[in-house]
């Protein structure tokens, strides 16, 4: 099995429905409106926003979170995954009744559980929500930045691309920076390359998350692959919400034929009826890339991974590893 790494992945959006049927079933909630036949239903961007935000209200204690990062991360590895890292969200845990802190201590517990059963390492990226608000994200920083946890090592900004400027995220950004966090930011998905290039000149990313509609621009795909940024993309989402029409249009390859680091990655998979192994088997089918040309798209994210150089190593020379 080809092994596999994940950089873009939404904890709450990982919750699959039987289990937010679950949840919702603990806490005496219908969720008939966002599940039904055992699928969730939404028909665009802000009807799945708003699906995700009544399924991660389901989550509340800590336990609840614990389990969800440990049944996702442990269900990764079962697909070959050995690294994961996923997307956390402070103000999700507020709305849900819960301290940021001690969201994100159960979530790691979560993962360090899945680590102990199967290997898989984990790290967390805190986003703050674009469509929550300027001073959300702000605090969302100020939290990364303090909250003194093993396995927080990025910060990221998520949400509604359409509303704000990516200037206005300056600050947060710095704050998290200061801290010695990964920085990615979600560009180029619902807004086309200027929110792209907005990223690049006023938040200096390592990563983008998306970043796919840099492709409306050539000079801007030069530039991407000059300076090294990697690309989170993640063509099934992009799919499910009719970003581009269908595979053949997607530019994936074409991205990465212009020399820019590309990455797979499954975003909220459930809502979009994906899987991290489904995504590898869409760059297989779809884009015609061979093993060994899945096996260094793992390769560019473990190397863009905001992980320690040591276990960056070790996860790199899994990569290396005969097969057995
Ligand atoms: N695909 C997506 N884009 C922006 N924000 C998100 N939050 C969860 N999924 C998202
Ligand atoms: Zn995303």
């Amino acid at each position: 099995m080809t092994l596999k790494a994940e950089l873009h992945c939404h904890i709450e959006g990982a919750a699959a429905p039987e289990l937010v049927l679950k949840q919702a079933a603990k806490y005496g909630k219908d969720v008939s409106h966002i599940i039904r036949d055992g699928s969730f239903v939404w028909h665009d961007f802000t009807s799945f926003l708003a699906a995700y935000d009544v399924a991660s209200d389901l989550f509340r204690t800590e336990e609840d979170y614990a389990r969800l990062s440990e049944h996702y991360l442990t269900s990764l590895a079962r697909d070959g995954a050995i690294y994961s890292e996923v997307f956390t969200s402070p103000d999700h845990a507020l709305k849900a009744g819960l301290s940021p802190q001690a969201y994100t201590e159960a979530l790691g517990e979560g993962i360090l559980r899945a680590r102990d059963k199967t290997g898989i390492e984990g790290r967390m990226i805190v986003t703050g929500v674009r469509h929550v608000g300027v001073e959300s994200i702000e605090a969302a920083a100020r939290f990364a930045a303090k909250c003194d946890h093993p396995l927080v090592t990025g910060f990221g900004v998520a949400g509604d691309e359409r509303q704000g400027d990516m200037e206005d995220y300056v600050r947060a950004f710095e704050i998290a920076r200061e801290a010695g966090l990964g920085i990615t930011v979600h560009a180029g998905e619902f807004g086309g390359w200027e929110s792209v290039k907005a990223a690049l000149d006023h938040i200096r990313p390592s990563r983008i998350g998306h970043g796919v509609r840099a492709i409306e621009n050539p000079d801007l795909v030069k530039r991407i692959a000059d300076e090294g940024v990697v690309l989170e993309c993640c063509p099934g989402s992009n799919i499910a919400l009719k970003v581009f029409d269908d595979f053949t249009s997607h530019p994936f390859l074409k991205l990465q034929e212009a020399g820019c680091k590309v990455t797979l990655n499954s975003d909220d998979p459930p809502y979009f009826w994906t899987t991290l192994k489904r995504e590898y088997d869409i760059a297989a089918t779809h884009f015609g890339m061979s093993e060994k040309a899945l096996s260094a798209v793992t390769r560019t994210a473990i190397e863009a991974a905001f992980v320690d150089r040591k276990t960056k190593a070790a996860l790199l020379s899994r990569l290396e590893a005969p097969k057995r």
